[in-house]
């Protein structure tokens, strides 16, 4: 079966100065449908270009990204946007929201702005208002967004990111801001999106929060130095957590 998403040889060069720093060397990594993936790393690693570069958000320097074997490298900006919009939902740390909007009408932005659907403005409407129900926020669906907590905001970013259902959902440090008991509902969130089918790769500092995923990818310098993927097999989460961090001590974390 073809991965998902696939990156190949994939190079991320900066010039600042006209000095280079190369942040990705060469990555290759393949995601299958279905799968939930962390992205581990010390920090300036390159987990964020390389959320940013397999995601089409940002362009590689070389190498491919190929999303069902269609190489988003190639795509113009106006065929990116659309399949971005359409196929994929983001979870960024800049929320990107909309000051001027509520939450709801924020929530429904993607879903108004896509061709992908033929609902009425009333059905997308309802389904933002749905889909809110279900991560337990409806409350603040009139609220602007200087009115709600960072865990809600977070929730209502997860809202946001399934309006237009995607296959895959890139997600960067979707917990960092949340406190230990938001954290845990966000990702239990995330963990019940995965199951309901939606490919899911993010980008975490925390071990508690990777361990929930099916496997973790650890990122060093700009290259994958090791692969976790011994969590299929474990079912109890804090002997996830444990595997996970004695193999993360192993790598020198
Ligand atoms: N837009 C940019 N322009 C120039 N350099 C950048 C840019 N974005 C990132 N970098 C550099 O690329 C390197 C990797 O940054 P990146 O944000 O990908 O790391 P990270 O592993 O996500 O770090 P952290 O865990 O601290 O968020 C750093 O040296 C950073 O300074």
């Amino acid at each position: 079966m073809a991965a998902l998403l696939c990156a190949k040889d994939l190079c991320k060069t900066y010039v600042i100065d006209k000095r280079q720093n190369n942040v990705l060397k060469n990555v290759n990594l393949e995601v299958n449908e279905g799968e939930m993936v962390a992205i581990m790393g010390p920090s300036g690693s390159g987990k964020s270009t390389l959320l940013y570069a397999i995601s089409g958000m940002d362009r590689a320097t070389s190498g491919q990204v190929l999303f069902e074997g269609q190489d988003l490298t190639k795509l113009g900006e106006k065929d990116l946007a659309k399949l971005r919009l359409d196929e994929m939902g983001f979870i960024f740390q800049q929320m990107y929201m909309m000051k001027n909007l509520t939450i709801l009408d924020n929530i429904v932005l993607p879903a108004v702005e896509s061709r992908k659907s033929k609902e009425s403005r009333e059905e997308k409407q309802a389904r933002g208002e749905q889909l809110m129900r279900k991560l337990g926020i409806i409350e603040i669906a009139d609220n602007d967004m200087n009115e709600v907590s960072g865990g809600q905001l977070q929730r209502a970013c997860i809202c946001r990111s399934m309006m237009n259902r995607p296959r895959l959902l890139f997600a960067d440090e979707p917990t960092g801001a949340l406190n230990r008991t938001s954290s845990n509902e966000v990702m239990d969130e995330l963990v019940k999106l995965n199951g309901e089918g939606t490919t899911i790769v993010m980008v975490t500092h925390d071990a508690k929060v990777a361990a929930k995923c099916g496997r973790v990818l650890f990122i060093v310098d700009g290259n994958i130095k090791g692969e976790y993927t011994n969590l299929k097999n474990i079912t109890d989460e804090k002997e996830r957590e444990r595997g996970l961090n004695n193999w993360l001590l192993d790598l020198g974390w």
